[in-house]
């Protein structure tokens, strides 16, 4: 990194201590940046980095509610309105106890550039709470999602601020917090979230875009060198939103899902998962992945989450969380053969892991690339709000397909350009940064 990147990155450091996951996503999208800086000196002239890594707005609230047992409870809530140079602020919820405010930073910061290699006019923002769902009612939820909108409605708006799901927030959690919203602002808005039911402004699609989207991109990796997911054994951690609909379409598109896992450990199922059995567990029952051994008797479980990248595989879908696959798993991925890794998480390979992947030649498609897929579904759901329409199936899921295929050529074409021929997390990086940077450059010092 050249000495204007680095004196960058230690301002950053400093003005935002204690937040490892922030300062790593900003060094990793730095160290891609220097072919841009040393090419073309205007975005340093306009103090575009100092702006980019500075969020635009940051909120912080109480959300006080009432449990079951009728005692207060207390809760933190976020929003982090990051950048709006090519649209509104757009990025999921997350409700999970490690939400503070670096993590919703370091979200926030990769969605500026993930939002941008979509293609779709929406800026890059983040929010949610330490509110830990796991174990509360469905009553709880509502009273919980309830109060967190009484504060951040005033904040949102079709034009302004658009939030969907991310880790605890899904369809249910939508609902209850756009009904609050429509019950506070006297106003059916739908614009104003993204992941809404079918029937009240939702888009088909919406549901299993991450995950589709993720192997529509690996799909086009391995097709560019010569390969496919056709018969491929496939390890995808998480057993959420993204890893369910990202074993679905794998699954389609003839590979066998070994493994999933969740926050206790994993399941491997050497016979191929049966993903009517998981959606039961996780969708219907919100019970834990171990569930799974009960029904078939050709699977095992094993306590603790991490091992699951001990189990051979073709192809590795990392899509339960940050820094997930660290330096030694991404070592015994490489020992074990593994062709391609694609991230449905954000930022599940630690920097160490990444280099790992590198050095072996392992193909590799970073999360601002990978799981683009929900996001851009939720520009797609925002297009058929505006108009009052609602597409078809087929027709999300082309656009969807369109999108992560422009994605991946985009990020290998400014590659190669840069000399990084085949590197798609500079190609991510470089390409992302130079559509956010250049609207900024226009809206002038802002
Ligand atoms: N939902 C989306 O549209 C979307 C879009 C882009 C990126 N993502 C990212 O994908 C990841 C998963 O999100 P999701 O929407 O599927 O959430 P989710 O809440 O539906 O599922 C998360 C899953 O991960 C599991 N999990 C949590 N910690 C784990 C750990 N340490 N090891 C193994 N499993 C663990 C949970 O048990 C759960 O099964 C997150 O990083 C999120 O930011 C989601």
């Amino acid at each position: 990194m050249n000495s204007y990147l680095e004196k960058v990155l230690t301002e950053v450091k400093q003005r935002n201590q204690c937040q490892p996951e922030f300062h790593q996503s900003v060094e990793e999208v730095l160290e891609s940046l220097e072919p841009v800086f040393e090419r073309d000196s205007i975005y340093k002239e306009a103090g575009i980095l100092e702006r980019i890594v500075e969020p635009e707005r940051q909120i912080i609230f109480r959300v006080p509610w009432v449990d079951d047992n009728g005692k207060t409870q207390v809760n933190r809530g976020f929003r982090v309105e990051f950048n709006s140079a090519l649209g509104p602020y757009k990025g999921g919820l997350r409700l999970h106890p490690s939400v503070y405010i670096g993590i919703i930073k370091f979200l926030g910061f990769e969605q500026i550039f993930k939002n941008a290699l979509t293609g779709r006019s929406i800026g890059g923002g983040k929010g949610g709470s330490d509110f830990d769902p796991k174990g509360k009612s469905d009553m709880e939820v509502m009273r919980f999602c309830q109060s967190f909108m009484t504060e951040l409605y005033r904040h949102i708006g079709d034009k302004t601020d658009v939030p969907a799901g991310d880790i605890g927030v899904g369809a249910r959690e939508i609902g209850y917090l756009f009904g609050q919203y429509k019950r506070i602002t006297n106003s059916f808005a739908a614009g104003v979230l993204t992941g809404k039911g079918l029937n009240w402004g939702g888009s088909l699609v919406r549901t299993e875009a991450t995950g589709y989207g993720l192997v529509y991109i690996v799909e086009e990796m391995l097709k560019d060198n010569g390969n496919s997911f056709e018969g491929k054994d496939v390890v995808i951690s998480g057993s959420g939103n993204v890893a369910i609909y990202a074993t679905e379409k794998a699954q389609e598109m003839g590979a066998k899902v070994i493994a999933l896992s969740d926050s206790n450990g994993y399941i491997y199922d050497p016979a191929g998962i049966n993903l009517e059995t998981v959606k039961c567990i996780k969708e219907v029952g919100r019970k834990r992945i171990k569930e799974y051994v009960t029904e078939h008797s050709s699977a095992e479980y094993h306590e603790g989450s991490k091992g699951i990248w001990t189990i051979k595989c073709d192809i590795a879908l990392p899509s339960a969380t940050q820094n997930e696959i660290d330096e030694d798993s991404a070592k015994t991925l490489v020992k074990n053969g593994v062709i391609a890794v694609g991230e449905g998480a954000n930022m599940p390979s630690t920097p160490e892991a990444i280099e790992v992947y590198q050095k072996n030649n392992v193909l590799f498609v970073p999360a601002k690339a990978a799981n683009a897929g929900g996001v851009a579904t939720s520009a797609l759901e925002m297009t058929q709000n505006g108009m009052w329409d609602s597409w078809s199936f087929e027709k999300v899921e082309a656009k969807l397909k369109n999108i992560m295929v422009d994605i991946y050529n985009t990020s290998s074409e400014v590659a190669k350009d840069y000399g990084l021929e085949g590197n798609l997390v500079a190609g991510a990086n470089i390409a992302g940064f130079l559509k956010v940077a250049n609207a900024m450059l226009d809206q002038g010092i802002v």
